[in-house]
């Protein structure tokens, strides 16, 4: 166990730390924040939900000067929601420092950006297309940035935010230090860090698997026809705290979220079709537990960091394994165990082979739960209800009208009624999904050199105090 006091933290962050419930430090963590501390550029590989943000984020803290009032370092992100999430992240950690970040992204206001940017934030999170919208408006200036983050390069890539990025980098000085991080660095990305990075260096944790080894994958072999039954019989057995279910197209998300409300599921859609305010909407709901299940393409799959996900659904096999890594990782966080699911059509079934090859993983092939199965979990989950509700004597109020009933009819009758109307009852209504042609790029581009299986701490813990990793339930 190594302590944040240990690799050198100073103490207002490492007071942070505290208040944000974390112990000790990420193996990743632990070997790159040493090294990010002497100035160094680093290529940062680590499985998802192992800490990369804080890994950056406390080395960009220590270097920041509060009495210099401008733009001091900036982290590049391929998506709106990551860019906000990573400078609520940089500003807890920064809460005894005087330290500000301030994410700037497209889809908001640009006066109200550049009235935040003239209070002299130091640290700037943004998406490429803003950040350069700033630059060329001379609202942002990046000659005094001290150090460069771009997370999830190898998405930025991917996007097509070459040419933006370095336009970017363009403007920044030459002696900054770059810190590059993501969870999978397809080749491409070694050629960008030769031409943006100084003798970066490579800090990757050894893992056997690029996936996280805390969330266990299966999958089940499902006809297109039949997947959305199949969802839904799945919903009922494992009744998720919260889902995140990844579909290939908008269309897609958008009728998987309605056709999911109308069987009686709290679920939304997220896609790069909502403005932004929807989208913001969207993602507190399910942040705040107003809603159980987000139905996102991959505009999710990337960094997004909710606590609770116990279950991610691949309703549509993703294209290519990085996709698979990366949306699975939604869950099995901070040490958490989470659930992988993906669907599977008879010709896809060689997909789940090459993601396996490729992300050095097993997913375990599944049974379909069949209806009686899923029936007698939605009389559980009733039930448990029921039984939560009596034990915190939420009835009085109809504890008049109960005698008068029992007077008058059998008890075992009047509590299994009880028992229906607290199960979900829109099962039967219809619904109808268009088909979807699968997509796949079928080119593996994941590469794992290392043979040997490192039993990383944070397998067996690393996670905030006082949570407890919750198991899904059982297949
Ligand atoms: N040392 C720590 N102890 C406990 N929890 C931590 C620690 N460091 C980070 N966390 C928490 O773990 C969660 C995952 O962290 P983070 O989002 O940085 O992961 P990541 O490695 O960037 O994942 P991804 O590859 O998906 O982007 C966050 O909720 C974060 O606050
Ligand atoms: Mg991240």
């Amino acid at each position: 166990m190594t302590t944040f006091q240990e690799i050198g933290i100073s103490e207002p962050i490492q007071r942070a730390i505290t208040d944000m419930g974390f112990e000790e430090a990420s193996p990743i963590q632990e070997k790159a924040i040493p090294v990010a501390l002497t100035g160094k550029d680093i290529i940062g590989q680590a499985q998802t939900g192992t800490g990369k943000t804080a890994a950056f984020a406390i080395p960009i803290l220590e270097k920041v000067d509060t009495s210099k009032k401008y733009v001091q370092a900036i982290a590049i992100a391929p998506t709106r929601e990551l860019a906000i999430q990573v400078s609520e992240e940089i500003n807890r950690l920064a809460k005894y420092t005087g330290i500000t970040s301030l994410p700037i992204y497209g889809g908001q206001s640009i006066d109200r950006q550049i009235k935040a940017l003239k209070k002299g934030p130091h640290i700037i999170t943004g998406t490429p297309g803003r950040l350069l919208d700033h630059i060329k408006r001379k609202t942002l200036k990046l000659d005094r940035i001290s150090v460069v983050v771009l997370d999830e390069a190898d998405e930025m890539l991917d996007m097509g935010f070459l040419e933006d990025i370095e336009r970017i980098l363009k403007e920044t000085p030459e002696d900054k230090q770059t810190l590059l991080f993501s969870a999978t660095m397809p080749k491409p990305i070694q050629n960008l860090a030769e031409k943006f990075m100084r003798d970066p260096e490579l800090v990757k944790m050894k893992a056997k698997e690029v996936t996280s080894p805390t969330v266990k994958q299966v999958y089940y072999e499902v006809n297109e026809r039949d997947k959305f039954e199949v969802l839904c019989r799945l919903l009922d057995v494992y009744n998720p705290d919260l889902a995140v279910i990844f579909g290939r197209t908008k269309r897609r998300v958008d009728e998987l979220s309605d056709a999911l409300n109308k069987r009686g599921y709290l679920a939304e859609g997220l896609h790069g079709d909502l403005n932004q305010r929807q989208r913001d909407v969207v993602m507190n709901k399910f942040r705040d537990g107003n809603i159980d299940i987000l139905v996102a393409t991959d505009v999710a799959a990337r960094g997004i960091d909710v606590s609770g996900v116990t279950h991610v659904y691949n309703f549509d096999i993703p294209q290519d394994p990085e996709s698979y890594v990366h949306r699975i990782g939604r869950t099995g966080r901070a040490g958490k165990t989470g659930l992988a699911i993906t669907f599977a059509t008879p010709r896809e079934i060689g997909q789940i082979r090459s993601i396996e090859k490729a992300s050095k993983g097993k997913i375990q092939r599944k049974p379909i739960p069949t209806v009686a199965e899923a029936k007698e979990s939605i009389q559980r989950v009733a039930l448990e209800k029921m039984v939560h509700l009596v034990e915190e004597e939420e009835y009085k109020e109809f504890k008049q009208s109960a005698g008068e009933l029992l007077e008058q009819y059998d008890a075992i009758a009047l509590v299994s009624i009880a028992l229906k109307l607290l199960s979900k009852e829109q099962r039967d209504v219809p619904v109808q999904l268009t088909s979807e042609t699968p997509r796949y790029a079928n080119k593996p581009k994941i590469k794992v050199k290392e043979k040997r299986r490192v039993n990383y701490k944070g397998n067996k813990q690393f996670g905030r105090k006082g949570e407890n990793s919750k198991r899904p339930k059982s297949l």
